[in-house]
Parts: C-alpha cells; sequence; structure tokens
C-alpha cells in the first residue's frame, strides 16, 4: 500500500504518527507471522477477478443481486479449500466477506450456525454423519428458530415435532400462520438442509425446545420436499444478500436419528431422557453471542477507517478567519465523533478475547459434567452482546453522519455498514431481552451477596461494595473502572429495592419484576459497562509493546473510560463520590486526550488493515482520492450510460407541452 499515489493531506497524517504502524498491526492480528498469513491469504482472495464486480450491486434486482451473492459465495469456497489444503491455514471468512460480498454472504449461516449447532448438539455418531458433508459443503445449511409469532421467547415456539414409536420418526407440522419459521438466512432459495428448532411431543406431551436436523429440499433438484412450503421474506433494511426465508411443514416425517441428541434423548419407545441442563440447548446462541461481540469490533473498525480517513481529506469551514480551511479532523467536536470509534473497536476486541476464553473454559468444563460457570457466562454473554451491538450500531452511525452529505452516498459503505451492524442488535437475542436475562443474574447475585455468600468473579464487586459504598472517588484509570462498578451495583440495588417495594405493595413478584424492568435494564447495562471498562483496560496495562505504542493504546483505552464517564456522569452523581470538580477534571482531561490522539488518527485506522477491497468505500480508500472515487462511482450508474432517458421522452415532455396549453 505504502506506494500508492496518496493525496497530500494523509501524506501528512501519516509523517506525523508517532509509533509504529506495522507494530500495532502485528498486535492486532496476533502477531508479525499472523499479519503475513492474513495478507498473503486476503491478496489471494482479492486477486479472483471473478469475485469482483463489473457493476456496483446496488444496481442489480434483488434476484440478481442474490444470485451474484451466491455465484460468488461458491468461488469463495473453492478458493478458500484450496487454499487451506495449500497453506494448512484456517482463514477468518467473515472479514474477507465483507470485501467479496460487501452486504453478507447467503452461506453466513451455513458456516456461523448450521455447522456450529451439529458440532455443538449432535452426538458423535451424529456429527460423523452430518459434519463431513456440511464441512465440505455436500449439504448446505441454516439454523431456524424464529417464527413469525416467537423470536425472543423460544419457549413458545409453535414448530411440532411428534414422536411416533411405530415408525420410529419425527412428525414435523406448523399448523398456525405463526408458527411459520421466519428469518433463517439463506433458507429462502440456498439452504437444502436446516436445524430446526421445534417443541417435542412424545403421547401428547411436551418436552420443551428441541434441535432437529431436517433435509427440505431435494439435492438434485433444489425442489422443496413433499410437505414442506419454503420462500424468501423479500428486502429488509441490510442483509439483503443474506437470503432469510420462512419455511413450514406438513405431517413431514424425518428418522428418529435426526434430533440432535447431545443434551437431552428421545429412545426408540418413546422414553425421553433428559440431559444435564435444558438450557444447553442454547448453546449455538451463546457461541454466537460471543462472536458477535468480536464482530462489533471489526465493524467499527471499517467505518473508523472510512470517516477518519476521509476527515484528514476533507476541507471545510475556518476555525480562524485569517486561515485557510481546515482539514475537518481537527474540528475537535469532530475528533469527538470519531476516536470513540477507534477507542471502541479495541475495546471490544480485547472483550471479545477475554470472553472467548471463558466461554472456552466454561465448554471444557461442560465435557466433564461441570456446570457451575454456565450461568455467568450466560449472563455476561448476553449484556456484553447487548451493549456492544448497540454502541457499535450508534458508533457507526456516528461515522456516517460525521461524513456530511458523501456519508449518505452508497459508494461510501457506510449505509451498507450500518445495515449490517445495526441487525446485530436483534439477532441472537433482542438487546432488551438479553439485559433482562443479564438482570435475573445479577438480581440473584445482590440476594447471594445480602446473605454474605462468596460470588462469581464479574460480580464480585457487588460484595465489595456491599461492605463499603463510600470509597473516595479517584481520577485515575482505576479510579474509574471501580466508579463504573459503584454505579452498577447503585443500580442492581436500587432495582432490587424497587421489586421489594412492589412486592410489600401487593404485586406477585412477575408483575414486580415487569414495573422494576427499566431499572433492571439499565443496571443490566452499567454492569456491562463495568466490565467493558474493567476488562479492556486491564488488558492495555498487560499489553506487552514499545513505549510509544504502549502510550498510545493508554490513551485510547482511558478515552474510552472518561468518555463513558461523561456520558453517564449524572449516573456516578448519584451513586458514587464524584464531584462537580471532578467531573470538570474529567472533561479536561477528555481535551487532552482527543488533541494526543489527534496526530496518531490516521495511523490508528490504518493499523485495522483494511484493504480497500474490504472498505468498498469511495470516502475510505487509503489514497484518499475521494472526490476522483465519487465521480467514478457516480459515472456507473446506469442512468449515465445515455445522454437522454426514455421517460423523457415518455412523461416528462408530455408534461411540458400539456403545460403550455
Ligand atoms: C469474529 C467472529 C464473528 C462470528 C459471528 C457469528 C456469525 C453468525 C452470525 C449470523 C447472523 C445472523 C444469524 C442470526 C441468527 C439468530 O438470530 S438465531 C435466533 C436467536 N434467538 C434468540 O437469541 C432468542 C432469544 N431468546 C432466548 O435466548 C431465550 O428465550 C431467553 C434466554 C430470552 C429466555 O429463555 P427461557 O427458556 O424463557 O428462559 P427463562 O425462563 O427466562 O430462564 C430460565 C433459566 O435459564 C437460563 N438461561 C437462559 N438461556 C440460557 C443459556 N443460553 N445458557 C444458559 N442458561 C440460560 C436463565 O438464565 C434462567 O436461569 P435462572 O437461574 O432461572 O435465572
Ligand atoms: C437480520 C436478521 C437475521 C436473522 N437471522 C435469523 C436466523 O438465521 N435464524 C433465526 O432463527 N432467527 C433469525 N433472526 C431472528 C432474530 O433472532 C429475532 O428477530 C430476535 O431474536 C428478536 O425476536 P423477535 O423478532 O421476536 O422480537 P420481539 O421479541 O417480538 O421484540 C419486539 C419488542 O418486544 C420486546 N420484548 C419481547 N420480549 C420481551 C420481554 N420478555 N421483556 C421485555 N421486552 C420484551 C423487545 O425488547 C422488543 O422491543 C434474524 C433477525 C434479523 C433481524
Amino acid at each position: 500500500m505504502a506506494n500508492v499515489k496518496c493525496n497530500p493531506d494523509l501524506v501528512r497524517e501519516r509523517a506525523k504518527c508517532s509509533f509504529d504502524v506495522n507494530e500495532l498491526i502485528h498486535l492486532i492480528d496476533g502477531g508479525e507471522n499472523a499479519t503475513k498469513e492474513k495478507r498473503h491469504f486476503e491478496e489471494t482472495i482479492f486477486s479472483v477477478k471473478e469475485l469482483q464486480d463489473a457493476v456496483p450491486e446496488e444496481y442489480l434486482s434483488h434476484k440478481d443481486r442474490y444470485e451474484n451473492a451466491v455465484r460468488k459465495a461458491t468461488i469463495l469456497r473453492d478458493v478458500c479449500r484450496e487454499y487451506m489444503k495449500k497453506y494448512n491455514y484456517k482463514p477468518n471468512r467473515f472479514r474477507v466477506g465483507h470485501g467479496v460480498f460487501k452486504d453478507v454472504s447467503p452461506f453466513l449461516l451455513h458456516d456461523g450456525m448450521f455447522v456450529a449447532t451439529i458440532i455443538g448438539q449432535g452426538t458423535p455418531e451424529q456429527q460423523a454423519e452430518w459434519l463431513p458433508k456440511a464441512e465440505n459443503m455436500q449439504i448446505i445449511g441454516t439454523y431456524a428458530q424464529t417464527e413469525l409469532g416467537h423470536g425472543s421467547f423460544i419457549r413458545g415456539l409453535e414448530t411440532r415435532a411428534t414422536y411416533d414409536p411405530k415408525t420410529e420418526e419425527f412428525i414435523l407440522n406448523n399448523a398456525t400462520l405463526s408458527s411459520f419459521k421466519w428469518w433463517p438466512g439463506g433458507l429462502g432459495s440456498t439452504v437444502n438442509h436446516c436445524i430446526v428448532v421445534a417443541q417435542l411431543f412424545i403421547n401428547g406431551k411436551s418436552y420443551g425446545i428441541q434441535p432437529f436436523i431436517v433435509q427440505i429440499r431435494d439435492l438434485n433438484t433444489h425442489k422443496p420436499l413433499p410437505g414442506v412450503k419454503v420462500g424468501e421474506i423479500g428486502p429488509k433494511m441490510g442483509f439483503q444478500t443474506a437470503n432469510n426465508g420462512f419455511l413450514g411443514f406438513e405431517n413431514f416425517r424425518i428418522p428418529r436419528m435426526n434430533m440432535l441428541m447431545k443434551n437431552a434423548q428421545v429412545l426408540k419407545d418413546g422414553t425421553f431422557v433428559k440431559g444435564m441442563n435444558e438450557k444447553l440447548t442454547y448453546g449455538t446462541m451463546v457461541m454466537v453471542r460471543v462472536g458477535i461481540v468480536g464482530d462489533c469490533s471489526l465493524n467499527t473498525s471499517l467505518a473508523a477507517t472510512i470517516a477518519v480517513r476521509y476527515s484528514a481529506v476533507r476541507h471545510q469551514s475556518k476555525i480562524k478567519a485569517k486561515e485557510p480551511e481546515v482539514q475537518i479532523l481537527d474540528y475537535v467536536t469532530q475528533q469527538h465523533k470519531l476516536f470513540i470509534a477507534i477507542a471502541s473497536s479495541h475495546v471490544f476486541r480485547n472483550v471479545y478475547s477475554w470472553l472467548s476464553k471463558s466461554y472456552l473454559n466454561v465448554m471444557k468444563d461442560l465435557a466433564q459434567g461441570k456446570q457451575d460457570h454456565l450461568p455467568e457466562l450466560h449472563a455476561t454473554a448476553c449484556c456484553l452482546k447487548a451493549v456492544c451491538s448497540r454502541d457499535a450500531g450508534s458508533v457507526v452511525e456516528e461515522c456516517r453522519l460525521a461524513c456530511g452529505g458523501h456519508g449518505y452516498m452508497t459508494s461510501s459503505n457506510l449505509p451498507l455498514v450500518y445495515g449490517f451492524t445495526i441487525a446485530t442488535v436483534t439477532y441472537e437475542g433482542e438487546q432488551t431481552v438479553l439485559l433482562l436475562q443479564t438482570a435475573r443474574y445479577l438480581v440473584k447475585a445482590w440476594l447471594a451477596a445480602l446473605q454474605g455468600k462468596v460470588l462469581a468473579p464479574s460480580v464480585s464487586y457487588l460484595s465489595d461494595w456491599l461492605k463499603n459504598d463510600n470509597v473516595r472517588w479517584q481520577n485515575t484509570p482505576e479510579g474509574i473502572v471501580k466508579g463504573f462498578q459503584h454505579v452498577a451495583a447503585g443500580k442492581v440495588k436500587a432495582a432490587y429495592d424497587t421489586i421489594q417495594k412492589y412486592i410489600k405493595l401487593g404485586k406477585d413478584y412477575e408483575d414486580a419484576w415487569n414495573l422494576a424492568s427499566v431499572q433492571l435494564m439499565k443496571a443490566s447495562e452499567a454492569h456491562s459497562r463495568s466490565i467493558l471498562c474493567e476488562v479492556s483496560w486491564g488488558e492495555v496495562i498487560r499489553t506487552s509493546a514499545s513505549p510509544n505504542l504502549l502510550q498510545v493504546l493508554k490513551q485510547l483505552a482511558q478515552l474510552y473510560l472518561v468518555y463513558w464517564t461523561l456520558e453517564t456522569s449524572g449516573d456516578f452523581l448519584v451513586y458514587s463520590n464524584i464531584s462537580k470538580d471532578d467531573i470538570a477534571i474529567l472533561r479536561e482531561k477528555y481535551e487532552e486526550l482527543l488533541a494526543a490522539i489527534r496526530p496518531n488518527a490516521v495511523g490508528l485506522v490504518d493499523a485495522f488493515d483494511l484493504r480497500d477491497e474490504i472498505l468498498h468505500s469511495t470516502l475510505g480508500s487509503y489514497d484518499g482520492r475521494v472526490y476522483e472515487r465519487l465521480m467514478e462511482e457516480a459515472l456507473k450508474s446506469p442512468l449515465n450510460q445515455e445522454s437522454v432517458n426514455a421517460s423523457f421522452h415518455k412523461y416528462l415532455k408530455p408534461l411540458m407541452e400539456k403545460a403550455k396549453l
């Protein structure tokens, strides 16, 4: 990239960077070798001509766009397969996926959830049967859980799987419209198999929801099998190429062994054998929630790279009347909008790495029959997924707005990035619903703290606070982290007390919970923020890097802490010993941090190492040829391929002539 002829502003920005950009790239990737491998893989993918679109896909019809996405998905699959064989390297398909599809792959659910569910929910025999076929694409699948009538409340799902011991089969039925599966990616026209989450019935008795692997289309003709009604749900706000679909069954029979039986089992005679914990059926969702935190880091880095590079190139208005128009990046308000995006991407990455480790540890425990840490993992994954996805959506939108009118252009790619980022707030558990799951855990933890019990590490601050809620405020990163814990503890206590108040007024527990649920949701958000702050600051101070880089990483981590303290200063005034003077000091600190980060802004986004082919942005390319690219892309519009459009003769001219009469 270094040899590309760049916009002079970007050249100047890069020259003043105080740290080694390559060092940060390697740190993010996990080592110099990992960067080399990543770059070699990406070079290979983006040199495949067939993966490059001649016409921007936004000009294609819905159908053509889908077909083009499937075409590219199959080529990408082949190239990856060959690459993996040749180099024994497991690539990150999600990252290059943004480049190849701009939006998302019609195979996203195959890779992200179908294969993962076979691994997580299948017995060794079932894995041996389906995993090789799924991994080498002999079968293509999705994860079909959500229905028209129910998404959040999965115990309310209506799709039925009724066991027939005579034939040793399950009979699938969707008797009502609301029971139709609705949303699964790839279901529309791509997949031939699904994980169907359905209510199990044996001898008229319900045994809760279970996962079943179901073939829905013929492998040769791709026609829906008899008894299957399947189709696509139509255009959405984003995810246009994900091929989301609907599905219903009528007396559709599948063999008994198609129920994934790692947890619960149905024996030949119809005996139901309970698993260790029925919530393990929800395991794929926990895994994906963890992954989404990582995805939030990537999505935020895409938007930050585009907006920061554009802000370095764009000149508008003046700070001093007699001086030239400034780079918009010099406006402190612009820095306020953008630097939190850079900082958030690092925070999400560090927290993702921490959460993934917890996830893997819990999976190891579960394999040995130990489930003590599962509730803590579930609660942590829920609130982090909810808060990170919401933050990522807000940050991406702020980056888009920070690009003014050009941020509204599809060719900036910011609208698309916003489309797939904001979807993460809803899928894999709607944000409020997940925050309230964490709140259940926090309320239990609070009760345990009141009873003097030892709490799990992520909530032990509740006991500390109970012992001493009068800690002197300190304007240091550690002091701020403590402050966030105080806010969270104060909010948990307030929400708990509110529940108790309603119960004393004669409400039953469930109604009291609902009445207190805004407070519960906010407590859960505060808990999540305290984890984000504690973990990210802890990761940064443990990072081994050169002094120059470490200084910049600490500035970013502090910026995150100070930004969120100021954003939620009302909470701090209520729940901690912060004073108005402390807030004034933090405001000053925040301004100092913006100024300190300013010279490194372009270097920092360069260190995300996102190739132009992944960014897909007229505003964010490495060379900063913003206006040239905007014009080049505009000229690709089909309306610019003719000097006079037919509508002139058909409609405009007659209109003007009528007006003359
Ligand atoms: C960098 C890598 C990137 C990778 C990215 C991944 C790529 C894939 C991305 C794909 C893109 C889009 C795909 C989208 C797919 C989907 O959306 S699939 C559908 C997802 N649906 C949901 O998430 C539904 C949300 N609802 C629920 O999860 C549950 O219904 C809910 C938890 C809200 C409630 O369940 P109930 O059974 O009603 O439980 P409840 O009574 O409230 O609680 C009982 C008890 O159980 C505990 N519990 C609940 N869930 C779990 C769990 N998963 N694990 C452990 N324990 C769980 C809960 O805490 C309660 O405990 P308590 O002790 O009684 O309090
Ligand atoms: C882009 C995208 C891709 C998707 N892909 C898939 C897929 O591949 N497979 C799949 O199975 N599903 C998929 N989904 C579905 C997704 O998982 C659900 O939409 C999601 O879980 C939310 O459920 P819902 O739509 O029923 O929302 P609802 O639950 O109806 O939410 C509506 C409102 O009700 C509120 N609400 C609901 N319950 C409660 C409660 N208990 N307490 C307080 N408030 C509540 C919510 O907070 C929200 O404000 C996808 C969705 C999207 C947007």
